[in-house]
């Protein structure tokens, strides 16, 4: 049996149109142009202090300003949660690997607190055994602290990390584990030029995946 970590945003969730709801709530009362869902993925993926300063230097705020906003934003992070869901059949992906006796958890750059109200909103929480977000150690993605430390809470087994990002292609590499690519998250780089083991379009697929790469893996 595996021990399969996930990333969060882009792979088993699409919250970006949450996320520019949060930036654009911020740009308003600053009396700023809003940002478009193709802005706000762009800025996603290094954590909320990263997406803020992306923010901020496409509406020109000053970096003076950079605590004050992102307390704001770290404020609305928890309570903007409407029209964030998971990719179609994570849940069933999710539900199968456990089933299959497969140990799941999540490392995600997203602070703590958001990535647990999100969780519990679309009750993903519990297929989940450990949880590292942006905030848990003192290294975020691509530093590979905090996968190496999802995986060492898992136990032992085979490693496999699933996730959308070259953040997350960056992390997999530099922690030394077989890297799977969800194609249809918030990755900007064509997928051929990223470290991969294998990638897919479909969490229907992932079952069947895993299982292949484990047999090729062992
Ligand atoms: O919060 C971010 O910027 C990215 O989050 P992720 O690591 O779950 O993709
Ligand atoms: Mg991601």
């Amino acid at each position: 049996m595996a021990r399969i970590v996930f990333d969060l945003d882009g792979t088993l969730i699409h919250s970006a149109p949450d996320i520019r709801t949060i930036a654009n709530s911020i740009l308003r009362d600053e009396g700023l142009h809003l940002i478009t869902l193709d802005e706000t993925i762009d800025f996603i993926g290094n954590g909320a202090s990263v997406f803020v300063a992306k923010m901020r230097a496409a509406r020109e705020i000053p970096d003076v300003e950079h605590d004050r906003i992102l307390g704001v934003f770290q404020d609305r992070y928890e309570t903007v949660l409407e029209l964030t869901a998971p990719y179609p059949n994570v849940r069933e992906a999710l539900a199968h690997l456990t089933v299959a006796g497969h140990r799941l958890g999540l490392c995600t750059n997203k602070p703590m607190r958001a990535t647990r109200a999100v969780l519990s909103h679309l009750s993903l929480t519990d297929p989940l055994d450990v949880i590292y977000g942006g905030d848990s150690l003192a290294q975020r993605k691509p530093d590979p602290a905090p996968l190496l430390a999802a995986f060492a809470d898992l136990g032992d087994g085979p490693c496999l990390y699933v996730g959308d990002s070259e953040v997350d292609a960056e992390t997999a590499d530099r922690a030394g584990v077989p890297f799977l690519l969800f194609t249809e998250g918030y990755r900007k780089t064509p997928a051929a030029d990223l470290p991969h083991l294998a990638t897919f379009s479909d969490f229907a697929e992932l079952p069947k995946l895993v299982q292949a790469q484990l047999e090729v893996l062992a």
